[in-house]
């Protein structure tokens, strides 16, 4: 009957493919698994299964081989063990493969039974050894086990007299070995390539040593007490070790540990098979640990012990200079008696005379302006053309100097320029006749005399203003002064002539007696009657002024590079510092590089008072310039200098010299007696009480000259301290000095931005804006004054006369009284007298009258008192009875301004 491929592999037990396989080899005609086979086909095909095949199976192999390998030694306890290495031996390949599928043999059912199958052969095969083979096998085992007892001899041997062993004396041994048994040194090469050598002895000689492309790294030193190792155990730890560490435990796990372990062990096995290191051992840092060098001290050369100084130095740059630590250049120049701390700024002559002590010369190597700013001291004038007169008007407060500016301006300015004025810039030209008169505009408050001081200064003509109702007045002489400073003519106009009360003679009276005399009364002063309300006389003082002018021949150089003074500054917001310049010579171009007291910029636009851009600026012209870095201080100088760097230069330079100005000289600090008492005077002022300020002002003018006044409040208790301040809004930081220094913020026409307001409120911080400078001055003041310790006055309120005296046991004696003055109060304050003598001045503990407790007992009733500690009262005793009182104490220092 026909059978179906299949059909037949289940009878044998083989899979069906590879029976289809097998047939093919027979030379059936299968296609596949379900080709049909004749009775006969079939029949073939069992004998040829029927016929035992010799090849074992891998299973059947790996076990025989595992029974070998851990019974061969004793013969007799394992005879079947050798015979089925033989069938082992007759396949090697086959059983090299099949030995690690052994090892991670499957546990799934069908391959147990695979596995189960295969052992089946292997009974069959032991069961078929011959007597002869038996003996053949065991005659291998006692070999075996006798070169294994020789190879553990030789070991013994190696370690007792060491000789380092190489990769080539360890192959010569396996080449001596059974080839039968090299299955396991090949095993041996594919699983652990690592081999490391015994470490060789010290003392082992060096003729011993072999051809070194063979020789092998040392071994690790090895613990001495521990049980010794035969080769082959070795080589077993290390395949379970391997195998550990990529099968059981999983690659992952020990996958790291495995890596380096094995680089470092194959790298010094490389190395020693190629016969130079390829794994280099770190570096020894070498120490020099000979004899000590003597430290050589060169000399500086004569023509090199020069140091150069930039104008001043400090102390301690100056050290560094000479090469010499600060501490001993410090003792050192206590020889000169100086005693100078780091920072403490050193003159050019100063630091010459240091250096003298250090044998060095000090070369000047300052920074040269005016070479710079190329200036020409006493130049001849007269062939320049003229220029405009500067006008500047002062007076006293209230006299009238800004309505006779605003008459002036709005009356000849606007009536004059097309457009009429736009932009206000402290500074303005008029048109009279045929010449042009630029007036300053500047305030009249005492508080701006610091730029009322400038103003004079760049000014050529003063109008001196004075009130012909008012006369002269504190500010009058003073403006008197800087008149005379300035050595600059002026023009009184003598104004509110309109008012009833004018009395323009009582007010030339009064400047006579400070030198301005009328030309009128025989002097050379210009008196011009005005009222600013009405305009009446403005004609002629302009005339009178223009007449000035005229006599003066005012001229400059309109070619070169301009030169000029700053009138105002402000910081505009989207503008940034906005300067009002009034050019004093030369010519002033858009796009110059200037530099302006201590700060520089481009002049990136021109504008003139009426609001006009322009692109260049002669003498006596105002003009805003904007592009400066930083706010200037009204009265810095500008000058026009090559380009943007050189004014960097200058600015740096003139910083340099504040500073060192500032510092107060060195030769201030010698040690001295008088310095001593100065300290010691000066210590008494710090328990003065100190209002601290932050001012913050618009213009920087108005910041310059309410700083001044306020610090000139206080006296020798209270005194007033600009800790900041400046032009610009009062910002986050201000408030934040102030909380931090307990101080107030005022800001003169400013306010604080939004966040600063918030922090104020947060930290309480108290913020003031004023846009009138008294009302702040006022404010200060009052501050100042609540700050002085209040005075404690005595004030009398009563007296009473002692009638009758009564002792009270436990109580002491009270006074039967009757007020005679005023009244007597609880509490209050008792002076007692006897025949005009003070005899007691203390408290009164009770005042009663009858048997109650009162307040207070008025002149003409009677009352009962009793005093404090006091008994010894007396009839016709007086009690005069007083209280202390505390009085606001105000400020005595001058205010007047
Ligand atoms: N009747 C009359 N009043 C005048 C005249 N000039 C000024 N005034 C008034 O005097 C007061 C003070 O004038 P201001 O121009 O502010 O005086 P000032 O000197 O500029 O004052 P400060 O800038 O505060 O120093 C104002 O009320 C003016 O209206 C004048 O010619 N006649």
């Amino acid at each position: 009957m026909a059978k179906k491929v299949y059909e037949l592999a289940n009878e044998i037990g083989v899979g069906a493919l590879d029976l289809v396989e097998k047939l093919k080899s027979m030379g059936f005609n299968v296609r596949n698994h379900m080709a049909s086979l004749t009775d006969e086909e079939a029949a073939k095909a069992l004998a040829a299964y029927a016929t035992p095949e010799k090849k074992a199976s891998p299973v059947k192999k790996a076990v025989v081989r595992k029974v070998i390998k851990k019974e061969a030694p004793p013969v007799e306890e394992a005879p079947a063990a050798p015979v089925a290495k033989e069938e082992v031996t007759e396949t090697p390949v086959t059983a090299k493969v099949a030995a690690p599928e052994v090892a991670a043999a499957p546990t799934t059912p069908a391959a147990s039974a695979e596995v189960e199958d295969a052992s089946k052969p292997k009974v069959v095969t032991v069961k078929r050894k011959t007597k002869a083979q038996k003996e053949d096998e065991i005659q291998r085992a006692v070999e075996a086990k006798e070169e294994a007892a020789a190879e553990k001899a030789a070991q013994q041997a190696a370690r007792e007299n060491p000789v380092e062993p190489t990769a080539a004396s360890y192959n010569t041994s396996a080449k001596v070995r059974d080839p039968k048994k090299d299955y396991y040194e090949e095993k041996r090469h594919t699983f652990t390539p690592i081999f490391v050598p015994e470490e060789k002895k010290k003392d082992e000689p060096s003729q011993e040593k072999k051809p070194t492309e063979n020789r092998l790294p040392p071994r690790r030193p090895m613990d001495e007490s521990a049980p010794v190792e035969t080769e082959e155990e070795k080589d077993k730890k290390r395949m379970g070790d391997l195998a550990a560490a990529i099968g059981k435990k999983g690659v992952g796990a020990g996958k790291k540990d495995l890596t380096v372990i094995r680089a470092d062990e194959e790298l010094k096995y490389a190395s020693a098979l190629v016969g130079k290191a390829i794994y280099t051992p770190p570096k020894k840092k070498k120490i020099y640990s000979g004899p000590t060098q003597k430290t050589l001290i060169t000399e500086v050369k004569e023509s090199k012990r020069v140091i150069q100084v930039h104008g001043v130095v400090t102390a301690e740059n100056l050290a560094e200079k000479l090469s010499v630590r600060f501490e001993s250049f410090a003792n050192r120049v206590l020889e000169m008696n100086l005693l100078v701390r780091p920072d403490d700024y050193i003159g050019v002559k100063l630091a010459g005379e240091i250096a003298a002590l250090y044998n060095y010369r000090v070369e000047d190597v300052a920074f040269n302006e005016e070479a710079v700013l190329n200036k020409k001291a006493g130049e001849d004038k007269s062939a320049y053309p003229v220029r405009n007169p500067i006008i500047t008007i002062m007076g006293h407060v209230d006299h009238g100097k800004t309505s006779l500016l605003d008459y002036i301006r709005k009356e000849k300015v606007a009536a004059g320029e097309a457009g009429g004025i736009t932009q206000h810039i402290g500074a303005y030209s008029v048109k009279v006749k045929d010449a042009m008169l630029t007036f300053l505009d500047t305030p009249g408050h005492a508080a701006f005399a610091a730029m009322r001081q400038r103003g004079a200064n760049v000014t050529d003509i003063v109008v001196l203003v004075v009130a012909a109702d008012d006369g002269v007045m504190p500010q009058t002489v003073e403006s008197i002064r800087f008149i005379k400073n300035a050595e600059v003519p002026v023009i009184v106009a003598v104004n509110k002539i309109d008012k009833p009360a004018a009395n323009p003679d009582k007010v030339k009276q009064g400047l006579t007696e400070h030198g301005l005399l009328p030309e009128e009364w025989g002097g050379e002063t210009q008196y011009v009657n005005v009222s600013a309300l009405t305009g009446q006389g403005i004609d002629d003082l302009l005339e009178a002024i223009q007449l000035q002018a005229e006599i003066m021949e005012l001229r400059e150089n309109p070619k070169g590079a301009a030169e000029g003074i700053v009138i105002e500054s402000k910081i505009e917001v989207g503008r940034g510092p906005v300067t009002t310049i009034l050019v004093q010579k030369g010519t002033l171009n858009k796009g110059d590089s200037i530099v302006v007291g201590e700060t520089s910029g481009r002049a990136r636009s021109l504008m003139d008072y009426t609001g006009k851009m322009l692109n260049s600026a002669g003498p006596s012209t105002p003009v805003q310039v904007l592009g400066l870095e930083n706010v200037p201080t009204p009265g810095d100088i500008l000058n026009v200098v090559k380009n943007e760097r050189e004014a960097q230069k200058i600015v740096d330079n003139r910083i340099a010299e504040r500073k060192a100005l500032a510092n107060t000289s060195v030769e201030a600090k010698k040690v001295s007696l008088e310095d001593f008492f100065a300290t010691a005077q000066n210590n008494s002022e710090a328990e003065k009480k100190v209002l601290k300020l932050i001012i913050r002002s618009d213009v920087q003018g108005s910041y310059e000259a309410i700083k001044t006044s306020v610090e000139r409040l206080g006296n020798s208790e209270v005194s007033v301290e600009v800790i900041s301040g400046g032009v610009g809004a009062i910002t986050d930081n201000d408030v934040n000095l102030a909380a931090n220094s307990q101080g107030f913020i005022l800001g003169f026409n400013m306010r604080p931005v939004t966040t600063a307001r918030r922090i104020a409120e947060e930290k309480g911080v108290d913020i003031k804006t004023y846009s009138i400078i008294y009302e702040l001055i006022n404010d200060v003041t009052l501050a100042l004054e609540g700050m002085l310790t209040p005075e404690r006055v005595e004030k009398y309120i009563g007296r009473a006369q002692v009638k009758e005296t009564f002792s009270i046991p436990k109580v002491g004696t009270i006074a039967g009284t009757a007020v005679v003055d005023g009244k007597i109060e609880r509490g209050c304050n008792i002076r007692l007298l006897r025949d005009g003598k003070i005899i007691y001045d203390g408290k009164l503990t009770t005042l009663k009258r009858f048997k109650d407790e009162v307040k207070e007992v008025k002149n003409g009733y009677e009352c009962g008192m009793s005093l404090e500690n006091f008994n010894d009262i007396k009839v016709e005793d007086l009690i005069e009875a007083y209280v202390m009182e505390e009085k606001k104490r105000t400020l005595t220092s001058d205010l007047t301004l």
